[in-house]
């Protein structure tokens, strides 16, 4: 027998209560605190990995929709990201938090030294979005019904312990509080509405399940290479390099 659309949701939601990011070890050392700028800056430059690859991840997803109307309420999330017009957008926000932590933006936006897990993880899913059923694509994006309590978290524990961290350095976070949540309305209402056998409920609980391993994986990669026993794969970025001041001397 099928689930019903409350239990369905309620499946969903425990699969964020029991995976989500927000559990991850690097990110309790980020939020209270226990960083050193190093690792907050491989955070920054391994973060806009995934920063820079969600709109080709939801242009992807949209060459593959055949409803306008849609596409017309998905492609906001596009622009969200790359902005309306030029020096707006969340990527131009992610690159202000760059700039603060003390990296070069050009170098951030090379997206070299970005970990080769974290290359992995997030090539997978614009190619999870590109492949699988529409169903699996939407449901993989409601990781974001988890996002706004760990962002409010961050903004919270970052103003507190670091320097570096003021209104603009922290815009990013800040605008994505009213924007993760008009998506994943959307969003949620739409596997609700489209997962309406069993075998459909699994395959979208399955996709969520792989986007928070997508998720988890980038920050057992970051840990692994920048927490001490710190071990940095070959090629991956090293402390000292890609620095403003190195730009400017
Ligand atoms: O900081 C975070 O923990 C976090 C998580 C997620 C997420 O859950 O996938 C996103 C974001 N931030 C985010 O800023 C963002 O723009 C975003 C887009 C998506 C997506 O799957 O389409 N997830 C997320």
């Amino acid at each position: 027998m099928t689930a019903t659309r409350e239990e369905f949701e309620a499946r969903l939601r425990q699969i964020g209560a029991d995976r989500y990011h927000d559990k991850h070890p690097f990110h309790h050392l980020l939020h209270g605190g226990g960083c050193t700028p190093d690792q907050v800056r491989a955070w920054v430059i391994n973060r806009y990995y995934y920063q820079h690859s969600i709109p080709m991840k939801d242009a992807a997803f949209m060459s593959r929709v055949e409803d306008p109307e849609m596409r017309r309420i998905w492609r906001s999330r596009i622009e969200d990201h790359d902005g309306t017009a030029e020096n707006e957008g969340g990527i131009k926000r992610w690159l202000k938090l760059a700039e603060a932590v003390g990296l070069d933006p050009d170098y951030v936006q090379s997206c070299e030294g970005v970990l080769p897990a974290t290359k992995f993880a997030v090539d997978a899913y614009v190619r999870f979005v590109r492949d699988k059923t529409l169903l699996e694509a939407v449901a993989a994006s409601l990781t974001e019904l988890f996002a706004p309590a760990i962002h409010a978290n961050r903004i919270e524990g970052l103003l507190k312990n670091y320097d570096f961290a003021n209104d603009v350095s922290l815009s990013y976070f800040r605008k994505r509080l009213t924007e993760a949540p008009k998506d994943v309305a959307f969003g949620l209402k739409w596997v609700l509405d489209h997962a309406e056998t069993q075998e459909k409920q699994d395959a979208a609980a399955k996709a969520l399940i792989f986007k928070t391993d997508v998720l988890w994986s980038q920050l057992d990669a970051l840990h692994s290479a920048y927490v001490e026993p710190a071990r940095v794969p070959p090629g991956a970025w090293q402390p000292g390099t890609g620095m403003l001041l190195a730009k400017a001397s």
